[in-house]
């Protein structure tokens, strides 16, 4: 049995042909990783050549993981965007490696695409009569060996599920960073990746917005024609109904996105409702609140502080339940005229986790350009980042406390 430490893992994986999974003793630093060789198949499924198991010892940090799970243009990219901002530093695909990569990598954080772990290929699915969305077509085994061993400190050989091809490429080496996003449409399906998660986050587009949004994108951008996205969006529903949904009960934050209540019978879906709804009792993570935290208030902003045009903007809050857990929602409607007089509503928010007054208000505005700045999805992704930074930031230094508290016994 090989014996390595995480930072040489790299070598160790080119080495990987140790395959005897054997049974041994783990020493106290000492973990054991399962390394998979994946085949690229053409119209088959990727299969796994076999499990080699390496006994490493763990670096000194650990790897904090966060899952977002969301269906396929539901704004994972741009929420993506916006929590790598907070961290500093631009997201980019691995340097030198696949052009058709779907990793991003920053200084803190590695953005893994759970797509990633499809077993099934594009002509594969179309064989079997499966979506992309249906368990058979992904490999959980395979994304549970190796979230875990990043989580442990270990680099993986991940595969790559290729967009433009429809293939499964050759794998993709991903260190250990000091923050795992995996996003995708699966990432608390699996009991045991979902234990792997620090956070969680939700993102549940109504059907009404996610159809604006897809013809705003595929139409608009990409040429679809409106009957080919109704018929995608309804395919795609049952399987969506059945695998994806259901995760958002497992949510340590849902941000809900619903159509406007403030215009009467509003079929556009450019004005939205946004609800942040935020589980109470999770280990590092203490729910934003509006002027008071636990009462239940309705507030309307417009006015001499901020300028607000038809059909004005209105939050609310309080305590509810979701799913027979306790939460807090904070709700917006409507959408704001201008951007710099966000500080109004900013000052009136607590437990936002910024590092100064102002932070959510500077974010917004450094990202203007993206989808959702001038409403609740912006401001709410914007905020769900600060509170996965506080999060982070808990995590390590209660790991960097705990030897002093040793030692003061
Ligand atoms: N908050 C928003 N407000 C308005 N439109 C949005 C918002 N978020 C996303 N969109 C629309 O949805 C499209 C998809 O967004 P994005 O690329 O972030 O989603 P995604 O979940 O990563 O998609 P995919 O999984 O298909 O790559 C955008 O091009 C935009 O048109
Ligand atoms: O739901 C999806 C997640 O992004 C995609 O549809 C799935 O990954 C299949 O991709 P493609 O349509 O490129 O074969």
């Amino acid at each position: 049995m090989a014996v390595c430490s995480a930072y040489t893992t790299q070598s160790l994986n080119s080495t990987c042909s140790i395959s005897t999974p054997a049974k041994t003793h783990l020493g106290f630093h000492q973990k054991q990783v399962v390394f998979y060789r994946r085949s690229s198949k053409r119209g088959g499924s990727g299969s796994s050549s076999g499990p080699c198991v390496i006994t490493c010892s763990a670096g000194d940090s650990q790897t904090v993981v966060i899952g977002l799970a969301a269906d396929s243009g539901c704004g994972k990219s741009t929420f993506m965007r916006r929590l790598t901002s907070v961290f500093g530093g631009a997201a980019e695909p691995p340097k030198g490696g696949n052009p058709d990569s779907n990793t991003l990598i920053s200084d803190m954080t590695t953005v893994i695409c759970l797509d990633d772990y499809h077993s099934l290929d594009r002509t594969g699915r179309k064989e079997k009569g499966v979506t992309a969305l249906d368990p058979r077509a992904n490999d959980f085994d395979l994304m549970y060996e190796q979230v875990k061993a990043i989580k442990s400190g270990v680099a993986v050989d991940k595969p790559i599920y290729n967009h433009v091809t429809g293939l499964l490429d050759p794998p993709e080496l991903i260190q250990p960073p000091k923050i795992l996003v995996i996003e995708g449409l699966h990432p608390m399906f699996d009991e045991r990746v979902r234990d792997l998660l620090d956070f969680s986050i939700y993102l549940d587009i109504s059907n009404e917005v996610k159809f604006a949004w897809k013809i705003q994108r595929d139409m608009a951008e990409r040429g679809h024609s409106l009957e080919s996205i109704k018929a995608s969006i309804e395919a795609r529903k049952p399987d969506f109904d059945a695998y994806i949904d259901p995760q958002k009960k497992y949510a340590d934050a849902v941000i809900e996105v619903l159509p406007t209540q403030l215009i009467p019978d509003d079929n556009e879906g450019k004005v939205l409702r946004v609800r942040l709804i935020m589980k109470e009792g999770v280990k590092h993570f203490s729910p934003v609140y509006l002027f008071d935290e636990g009462s239940t208030i309705s507030w309307i902003p417009c006015g001499r502080k901020l300028t607000c045009s038809y059909p004005g903007i209105k939050f609310h809050y309080g305590p509810d339940t979701y799913f027979g857990n306790e939460v807090s929602i904070l709700e917006m409607d409507g959408q704001f005229d201008r951007l710099d007089e966000l500080i109004y509503v900013e000052s009136h928010l607590s437990n936002i986790s910024t590092k100064f007054y102002g932070e959510v208000t500077q974010q917004m505005l450094k990202h203007a350009d993206f989808p959702g700045s001038n409403n609740g999805t912006g401001l709410f992704q914007t905020i769900v980042g600060l509170k996965i930074r506080d999060l982070y930031e808990q995590i390590t230094s209660s790991k960097t406390a705990a030897p002093l508290e040793a030692t003061k016994a």
